[in-house]
């Protein structure tokens, strides 16, 4: 059984080494580098930390005055809402926060400011879960999104990961409206070495159950599917994940083990509701949140947090190979504060 997991919480500004796997049956892998690259793991992380620095720097603009009074809490509250962290999740924080100021007895607004990266980070911590695969054989998991969220892109991340640890992967081109999805999907099966179920035309479902189908025929570890990008508005597509979801269980009683959503992180709010609608029409159990490179909007998984609790697996911060990364509530926190 393998999960994609990275140590909890590191100290702060203490490069996060990868796990060191901890032996069979639970063996453990992580898509970032080894212990022994610390270098690009710093890189990654300042790859983060630039890329939030849009949404960050109203919020570390608030800590730069003298004293802590009822103007620093505003301004804090109009920073957390221009960062997307929505009404909930901001009134939730800055009470937390005002609770923490009066226990440690601080004066220091820069001190405050540590304070709200330990209220952050607790706040963000359930969503940080590592994907497990290898429960089941194959692990079926369906990928769903609008369209451009970044779908086919993070699954060809993710289908390097895993053909890296050597889990056989095979991948069902289940967008059989769009070819140009099709051969996006081709190139990353050609690049990572790995099988797909492709068909032009046709019934989704159809293509997804072909797929389970090989997928436990030819002994594969992991299926993915992905789905054409639809907006939850579109209630007759909506279905049609649904019937995908149905299908899949037909090939395989236990599956789909996964229904990832991906999300664009800059749409701020806005995805806060997809989840939402996807969840209610699928149940979700884990997330991709994408473009949290250079986005003003990364207070959103703040929002998430308080009201859409769903693990997210992955963050995307770019689109290289190497810019889909494991969630770190800490890590995520200091960026935003950075
Ligand atoms: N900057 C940045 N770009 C990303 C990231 N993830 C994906 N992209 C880009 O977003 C665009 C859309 O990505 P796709 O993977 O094609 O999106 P999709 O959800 O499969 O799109 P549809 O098939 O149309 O639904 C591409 O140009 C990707 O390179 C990310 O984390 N950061």
């Amino acid at each position: 059984m393998f999960s994609f997991f990275r140590k909890k919480t590191p100290p702060p500004e203490t490069p996060a080494a990868g796990p060191a796997p901890v032996g069979e049956p639970s063996q453990v892998l992580a898509p970032e580098p080894a212990p022994s690259q610390p270098t690009e793991r710093r890189t990654w992380l300042d790859r983060l930390r630039s890329g939030l620095r849009k949404t960050g720097s109203s919020l570390s603009q608030v800590f730069t005055g003298t004293q802590i009074d009822d103007a620093l809490y505003e301004e804090l509250e109009a920073a957390l809402l221009m960062a997307d962290a929505g009404v909930k999740a901001t009134e939730f924080l800055l009470s937390d926060l005002r609770r923490r100021v009066k226990e440690r007895k601080v004066t220091d607004p820069a001190a405050v400011k540590g304070l709200l990266a330990d209220a952050l980070t607790e706040l963000l911590a359930p969503l940080e879960k590592p994907l497990v695969v290898g429960q089941h054989r194959p692990t079926v998991i369906m990928v769903v999104g609008v369209n451009g969220a970044g779908k086919t892109t993070s699954i060809g991340k993710l289908t390097r990961h895993l053909a890296d640890a050597d889990q056989k992967v095979l991948l069902a081109a289940a967008d059989t409206f769009r070819a140009a999805a099709r051969e996006q999907l081709s190139v990353w099966a050609d690049r990572n070495r790995v099988e797909i179920v492709s068909q032009e035309g046709g019934d989704p479902a159809a293509v997804t159950f072909d797929a389970v189908t090989a997928g436990k025929s030819r002994a594969c570890d992991v299926v993915i599917a992905d789905t054409a990008g639809r907006l939850p508005t579109q209630l007759h597509l909506m279905e049609e994940l649904r019937k995908i979801r149905r299908v899949i269980a037909k090939a395989d009683a236990s599956a789909p083990h996964e229904v990832l959503l991906v999300v664009d992180g800059n749409t701020g709010q806005n995805a806060l509701a997809q989840v939402k609608a996807f969840d209610e029409a699928l149940q979700l159990t884990g997330l991709i949140v994408t473009k949290l490179d250079g986005t003003a909007k990364g207070g959103v998984l703040a929002a998430l947090a308080r009201e859409r609790p769903i693990p997210v697996y992955f963050i995307g911060v770019g689109e290289k190979l190497e810019d889909l990364q494991t969630f770190s509530a800490r890590e995520f926190a200091q960026a935003l504060l950075a």
